[in-house]
Formats: structure tokens, C-alpha cells, sequence
């Protein structure tokens, strides 16, 4: 069995309106049955644009915010549905390593005071002696210099404070951390330090990594297995190498698209496919496939009718798409109007470029000559 498992896990945010009388007018609906499972010892990424649930659904594994629906089963227990003080005890198996490290710390307590809080809490350590003595070994695991117990947050670089919030995470022994946006507030020559430093500590402790990110770049590099969401849900999944190398959802297509490739072979004939739309809300998610507002792919059976499953390809893939296997294959080709599917020199040297990027007149059968997936 995995070490966590989530069964159809929904966040609904009930919106409020009355000035006396609040009353519900609708729901904003985060997080709407996502199921994936996390082995012991790996790193799941999970990636998707801005507002698609990432952070609710990692903030719904610790129980911060309430599950509407489904299960998050850690180690054969439901977190989902325990009462709060047998949660308490699951929690610090479960820790959270947030995005801005700075906010994330109390300015006027001192490290020690901020590693040793939890610790407390937890029944960590007989006597603050004790968890001095822990926390010095763990300062030293994440890179930090002992003398960094009495100093507080500021006097600390960005990296610094990413490893002291490293560092409140691992002093309460957890077997898994999420770890939202870890690096995306660092300098980039920064990022691969903290990142190696997670791997390192992986390998070293056994940890399981939930990472939120909304950076390929940086998902493709830790992460064994990688979900990308879309409005709530997920709309594919697959072992790391296998999602970047084959890319079977449209929209996980348009978001590989997006990022530019090292290697300028590669990168001159790289596919671009660029969205129309806007992102739908999430108060009012589209019919159907929630992408097909926006997919150069869209057909006029299903798509807007039925909500496509996560189906099995084999080797680990999932793909929520009616027509994934007639896309891959190019019996359906994308549509010009719906986006623009474009090969990047061909669209530069005919002078296409700004007609092109208007989703005007692309060819869709330009697509299959440049495709680099
Ligand atoms: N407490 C809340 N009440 C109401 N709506 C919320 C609440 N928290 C999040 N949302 C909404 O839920 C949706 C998903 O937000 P979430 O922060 O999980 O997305 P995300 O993918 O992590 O985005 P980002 O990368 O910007 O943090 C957004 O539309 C957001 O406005």
C-alpha cells in the first residue's frame, strides 16, 4: 500500500453574501476529486497554473483546511475524517515547507525558539537541553552554522531561511513533507542548492516529498511521479521522464510548450501551443472536460458533455482526455481558431509570428512536422 493515498478528495469554499444575514451563493471549487498516491521514500511533483488548487489540495493532506469529500488515507488511516486530537497526533508525521520562508517565521523569535515550539508541542525531547542538542544536529544536516540557534530570521539570507524552514520541518521527524513552492521566492543560483538539499535529505532520511510548483524546470528535476492539475482536478500523471517525454493532455502539452529548452536544436523546433481564454473560475468550472474551453483539440462529441476520467495507459500514465490516443497519433488535429499550434521557426522566418500569436491563421497540420514531444 502507498504511504498516502488520496480517494477522491474535493475542496469547496462555500461564497458568503449578506451584510446581517450571511447567506451561501455558491461554492469556489478548489480541489474536486483528485485521487493519487504517493509511495514511501518518492517524491510526487504537482504542477498547474496559478488558481488550478495546488496549494488547497496540499494544505488538505494536513487537515488546514476541512474536506468537503473523499479520503487522505496516510499509512491506513483516514486523516479525512479523524477527530482533532487524534490528528494532533498524526500531524507531526506530516509537515509543510512553505513558499516564503520569511513569512513563514516569527521575526521576534530566535531559531531556537522556532525549532524547539514544535518540538514542545510534540513531546519532542525531555528538557530544552535535550531538543538544543537535536536541533544543533539538524541546523548542521540543512547546512546551517550551530551559532545560528540565537539569531533570528533577518539576519539570514533567503536560501538560510528556506533551510531553517526546512529545519522546523525535520525536527519533528516527519515521514512526509509537502513542500509548497519550496524554491520559487529564491534566486535561481540559490534554487539547486535547496533542492539538492532536499534530495540529499530525502535519501538520507527516507522522507516522501509532496512538491508544489508552478516551475517545471523544478518538478522535473525531483519529482519519480508528476500530477498537473487544472481547475481543481487532475488532468494527467505519469513517472517524471515519461509526462516530459510524452505529454498526452492537451493542457499538459501547452504548459511543456511554454518552457523554453536548453539545447537550441531542440528549442528551434519546438512545438508552442498558445491557449486562448481566459482560466475559467473555479466558482463555475465549464461542463464536461473543464479544459475544453480552451483545447485546440476540443471535438464536438463529449468534450462538452462528460467529464473525462483519469484513464490507465499503461507504465503509470493517467490521462483525463476523451481523445488522448487520437491526438498522439494525429487522427485529430487542433483546431486554428481554437489556439495557435505552431512550430517556432517556421512561424518566425514565413513572418507569421504576430498573426500567428492571434490564433488567426495557423496551419493545424504544422503541428505534426515540428512536434518535439
Ligand atoms: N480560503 C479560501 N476561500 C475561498 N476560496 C479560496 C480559499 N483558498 C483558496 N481559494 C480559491 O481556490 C482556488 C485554488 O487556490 P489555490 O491557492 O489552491 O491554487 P494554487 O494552484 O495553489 O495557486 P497559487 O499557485 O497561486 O497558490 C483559487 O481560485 C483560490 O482563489
Amino acid at each position: 500500500m502507498s504511504l498516502l493515498e488520496l480517494n477522491g478528495v474535493k475542496v469547496h469554499f462555500p461564497v458568503r453574501k449578506g451584510l446581517l444575514v450571511e447567506r451561501t451563493v455558491g461554492h469556489v471549487y478548489a480541489v474536486d476529486g483528485v485521487s493519487l498516491s504517493v509511495e514511501a521514500g518518492q517524491t510526487y511533483g504537482l504542477v498547474g497554473e496559478s488558481g488550478c488548487g495546488k496549494t488547497t489540495l496540499g494544505r488538505a493532506i494536513l487537515r488546514l483546511v476541512d474536506i468537503t469529500d473523499g479520503e487522505v488515507v496516510f499509512d491506513g488511516t483516514d486523516l479525512a475524517k479523524l477527530p482533532g486530537e487524534e490528528m494532533r497526533r498524526f500531524r507531526r508525521r506530516l509537515q509543510m515547507v512553505f513558499q516564503d520562508p520569511l513569512g513563514s517565521l516569527n521575526p521576534r523569535q530566535n531559531i531556537e525558539s522556532i525549532l524547539s515550539e514544535g518540538m514542545a508541542a510534540h513531546g519532542i525531547g525531555a528538557n530544552q537541553e535535550e531538543r538544543r542538542e537535536r536541533i544543533r544536529e539538524i541546523l548542521a544536516r540543512v547546512g546551517l552554522p550551530a551559532n545560528a540557534l540565537s539569531r533570528y530570521p533577518h539576519e539570514f539570507s533567503g536560501g538560510q531561511r528556506q533551510r531553517i524552514g526546512i529545519a522546523r520541518a525535520l525536527v519533528l521527524e516527519p515521514d512526509v513533507i509537502i513542500c509548497d513552492e519550496p524554491v520559487s521566492a529564491l534566486d535561481v543560483s540559490i534554487q539547486a542548492q535547496v533542492i539538492n538539499l532536499l534530495e540529499e535529505l530525502q535519501e538520507s532520511l527516507g522522507l516522501t516529498y509532496v512538491v508544489i510548483a508552478h516551475d517545471l524546470a523544478v518538478v522535473r528535476h525531483i519529482s519519480d511521479v508528476v500530477g498537473v492539475m487544472y481547475l481543481g482536478a487532475l488532468v494527467e500523471e505519469a513517472p517524471s521522464d515519461t509526462l516530459y517525454a510524452e505529454p498526452r493532455h492537451p493542457y499538459t502539452r501547452a504548459l511543456m510548450s511554454a518552457v523554453p529548452v536548453p539545447d537550441p536544436e531542440v528549442e528551434d523546433n519546438r512545438e508552442r501551443i498558445l491557449l486562448t481564454g481566459d482560466l475559467p473560475s473555479p466558482a463555475d468550472p465549464p461542463a464536461g472536460c473543464r479544459f475544453h474551453t480552451r483545447c485546440p483539440w476540443k471535438q464536438d462529441t463529449l468534450c462538452a458533455t462528460d467529464r473525462p476520467e483519469l484513464r490507465d495507459l499503461g507504465g503509470g500514465h493517467r490521462v483525463a482526455c476523451h481523445w488522448a490516443e487520437q491526438i498522439a497519433d494525429g487522427t485529430i488535429k487542433p483546431a486554428a481558431n481554437a489556439a495557435t499550434v505552431v512550430p517556432a521557426p517556421a512561424a518566425e522566418e514565413k513572418d507569421a509570428g504576430p498573426a500567428a500569436a492571434e490564433g488567426k491563421d495557423a496551419e493545424p497540420g504544422e503541428k505534426e512536422t515540428a512536434s518535439a514531444t
